[in-house]
């Protein structure tokens, strides 16, 4: 047998798949998906197989062997392996940098994986057992554990056996990784079908063994011996007993780092649905029962009840044997969340996200190998779930950015989650109070075939808040300097009346701090990246946040030695200090990047929120999404246009977004709503059209202007970037580059080729930085013309160590 394997060299020359020979006693273990180790050149690599063959066009003579197998379950489904490939093909990324991409991190740094007997070696695990089981129980129980690859080599040619014992629980496994608590095994009782038919058996004078029994009756499947223990004031020689008269069996069971361990999540039961939520789920639960693939766009405002959509459509989904996977942007992943879900389905749901150690983010990912989990919630890599069988695919807020990862591969995870579902007759379900324009132009006949849901009304028809638009120009006017208007600070002080809440937020996205001298109008900027360095107040340091060059903050102008240079700005930092000047004693919560770097740490603002021992919550766009809480009846918006000046087309639908999310906290309980968006320019359509909760009206005048303009969704983009520390061989080699492209793509309707000119960023990490942005739509071939230009200048590229980056849909035009 022959596998072909992808090698973990991320270049060009090595982005195919190389035959090796399956050596027989390796048979057993090497499947499409396994992770081996194979010599290449004088070293041995890792790998991932991506196909077997009884043959080879190579001749057998000039072939080497596999020479081990990684792991015991291969990490990645062959639909999976698939799916690196159209990734690798879709974002022209090396394939092997798709493939790691699907498996955790745990899988690349220093982890040891160890094994020991679960039980009496005796127990009858129903195996049929070939002496080399009996071999290899004798083995491992000499040695108390060992080192699973060491087990596995010693027993080259019984892989099966090994694997047999641990699926079947004769053989228990626990991890170590680098920089985790280790995995740990625990002692569990496993009852019989039908406890109560023991009870005869127990002589009278144990009634606790028949207490056991009883509550076994109550509470079918295995405990934790220290918990039962523990319920039934027991001793654990009482339980013991049962086991040597062969009624129950007490055995040792892997335990997962559990990131949500001792935390009780109140089971919830489904709500009865709205008539509009009703209406949508009966479509998904269509679609979900015929195993049909479908993608539907659920447009619903804020508060209209998404949420509680999604979960039926997933008991569903359940209910069928099938799996889920559900994405929220990293942002929103929050308590609140999880919460929702984990009441829902319990331990079914396995939870993915960065905040978690890599032990932890392991263990929810063996789960659901294991298929212990059916449910996987997280943000965007948990798109790449190792289920076989999903049903449904759910995508919370789908217009958020985070959902496009911007390094290789590149990939959007919304057309990775299609991509998938399509493979598994799967729905789709992506959800938003402001669908992105992308998504809404695939429901129309000229766009796609995704099908359009919507939820108009709040549950139980509470209204949507009333949205004020406050003219910063005309409070300057009037001689109000704050950052707070008239009318908000009015609001504000109300609030704090009433005892009721409020969410303040200040979107910092393109409104950093920075230094600048009032005399010349010298602005601190990074000596090596093109950009103004951010004031940091903690350490009274300006920092660089491309490459972290970090210096004290100015005294003098080093410019012209005057004395008034100073930071500008506003950063959540002041905001907090003009609250507590204005409103004495008012109790804010500031969530940004500097609080919320901690575990745990936006939980425990959160719950304090909730616990009403704040009356203000401040923050970023950390404050804006998904949060729900009852007594928040007022929102303000600071710098609401601060994003409309960013060079980058999608400026004004980000606006939109961004204030109709925040605008969405408030009023979603029975006390009613009120928003105040500050903003210098409150004419714009996407200001005007946020206050009115009128997405159709934004969506028309955007559509519109996308059209005109020429940009999605009425065309595809591909973003290049060269980048290099000479600016000469740099622009030599984009120009080349472009007409290359230029020619080869002559005949291809549709197709535009723009630049080169300079990023806006200009330089980082003293690289300079040239773009080129390709326009075309949808049938044409430009991504395989775009790969095959960059490949005839790889000579360039090697040479001179000269970086080209493809960005096929970008989010961020920097
Ligand atoms: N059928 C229902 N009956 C009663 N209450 C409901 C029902 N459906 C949802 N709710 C409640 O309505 C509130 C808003 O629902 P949810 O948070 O799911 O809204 P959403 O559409 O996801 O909004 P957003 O886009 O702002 O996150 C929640 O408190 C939820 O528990
Ligand atoms: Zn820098």
């Amino acid at each position: 047998m022959y596998a072909k394997v992808i090698v973990d060299v991320p270049a060009k020359q090595t982005d195919r798949p190389f035959d090796y020979i399956v050596p027989e006693p390796l048979r057993d273990w090497v499947a499409v998906g396994s992770r081996v180790g194979v010599p290449f050149g004088p070293r041995v690599l890792q790998g991932f197989v991506v196909e077997l063959q009884e043959s080879s066009d190579l001749s057998a003579a000039k072939l080497k062997p596999i020479e081990q197998v990684l792991d015991l379950y291969p990490p990645l489904t062959p639909e999976l392996v698939e799916l690196g490939r159209w990734l690798s093909e879709t974002y022209l990324c090396p394939y092997i940098i798709a493939l790691q991409a699907m498996v955790p991190g745990a899988l690349k740094s220093k982890y040891e994986r160890h094994v020991k007997l679960s039980g009496d070696p005796s127990y009858d695990d129903g195996l049929f057992r070939l002496p080399v089981y009996d071999e290899i129980i004798a083995f491992v129980q000499s040695k108390g554990s060992v080192e699973l690859n060491a087990l596995l080599e010693k027993y080259r040619s019984s892989g099966a056996a090994v694997k047999d014992m641990l699926s079947s629980g004769t053989l228990v496994e626990f991890q170590f990784i680098k920089g985790s608590a280790p995995a740990k095994t625990a002692l569990t009782v496993f009852p019989p079908e039908q406890p109560l038919q023991y009870v005869e058996q127990i002589p009278a004078r144990s009634p606790k063994q028949r207490d056991v029994l009883h509550y076994f009756a109550d509470h079918p499947g295995p405990v934790k011996l220290s918990e039962l223990v523990a319920q039934l004031k027991i001793s654990a020689s009482t339980v013991k007993g049962l086991a040597e008269k062969g009624i129950v069996a007490i055995k040792e069971v892997e335990i997962f780092r559990d990131p949500y361990a001792g935390r009780h999540f109140q089971k919830t039961s489904p709500l009865s649905l709205t008539d509009e939520q009703q209406a949508v789920f009966g479509e998904i639960k269509e679609s979900v029962a015929d195993q049909r693939h479908a993608v539907f766009l659920l447009q619903g405002v804020t508060g209209s009840g998404k949420t509680e959509v999604y979960l039926q459509a997933i008991q569903q989904c359940l209910d069928m044997q099938r799996e889920a996977i559900v994405l929220v942007p990293e942002i929103s992943l929050t308590p609140q969340m999880v919460e929702r879900f984990k009441g829902r389905f319990g331990d079914e749901v396995a939870v993915m996200h960065s905040r978690l150690s890599q032990g932890e983010r392991y263990d929810e990912w063996r789960k659901i190998m294991l298929k212990q989990a059916k449910v996987a919630i997280g943000a965007r890599s948990a798109i790449f779930a190792p289920f076989s069988n999903i049903g449904l695919i759910i995508i919370d807020e789908e217009h958020e950015t985070s959902y496009k990862q911007e390094e290789s591969p590149k990939y959007h995870a919304r057309d990775a989650a299609i991509a998938r579902a399509r493979k598994h007759r799967a729905a789709v379900v992506l959800g938003s109070a402001t669908p992105s324009l992308e998504s809404v132009y695939r429901t129309t006949e000229e766009g796609g075939y995704f099908r359009l849901l919507s939820m108009k009304s709040r549950v139980e028809n509470r209204p949507l808040p009333k949205v004020n638009i406050v003219d910063m120009r005309d409070q300057l006017k009037a001689g109000n300097r704050s950052m707070f208007s008239r009318p908000l600070y009015k609001a504000i002080e109300e609030r704090l009346h009433k005892k009721e809440q409020i969410v303040l937020l200040l979107n910092r996205r393109g409104y950093s701090t920075f230094v600048m001298c009032r005399t010349c109008g010298y602005v601190a900027s990074c000596p090596h990246c093109d950009i103004s360095l951010t004031y940091h107040q903690q350490a009274h340091s300006v920092r660089c946040h491309y490459c972290g060059y970090a210096e004290r903050e100015p005294v003098v102008c080093p410019s012209c030695q005057s004395e008034h240079i100073r930071h500008f700005g506003t950063g959540t930092q002041r905001v907090e200090e003009e609250l507590s000047k204005l409103f004495p004693g008012i109790r804010v919560i500031r969530m940004d990047m500097d609080t919320t770097t901690e575990k745990g740490s936006h939980e425990k603002w959160l719950n304090m929120f909730k616990n009403r021992q704040a009356d203000v919550l401040l923050g970023t766009q950390m404050v804006a999404k998904g949060l729900d809480f009852p007594y928040v009846t007022l929102v303000g918006a600071l710098a609401a246009d601060s994003v409309l000046n960013l060079p980058d087309f999608r400026s004004a639908e980000r606006t939109f977004q961004l204030l109709t999310q925040v605008a969405g906290r408030a009023g979603r309980h029975e006390l009613p709503g009120e928003v105040f968006v500050q903003t210098y320019t409150p004419e714009h359509y996407s200001v005007i059209s946020a206050s009115h909760h009128d997405y159709a009206a934004f969506m028309r005048e955007e559509m519109a202007m996308r059209r005109t303009g020429g940009y999605p969704p009425y065309c595809r983009l591909i973003l290049v970037t060269f980048s290099h520390e000479q600016l000469q061989l740099l622009v030599r080699t984009a120009e080349t580059f472009v007409s290359r492209l230029k020619e080869s793509g002559r005949d291809v309707p549709g197709m535009d080729v723009l630049g080169p000119v300079a990023s806006p960023l200009a330089r980082i990490k003293d690289r300079y930085r040239f773009q080129c942005m390709i326009k075309y739509r949808g049938g044409a071939d430009a991504a395989r013309l775009v790969r095959q230009t960059a490949d005839s200048l790889q000579d360039t590229v090697s040479k001179h160590k000269l970086q080209i980056s493809v960005d096929v849909d970008p989010q961020l035009l920097m």
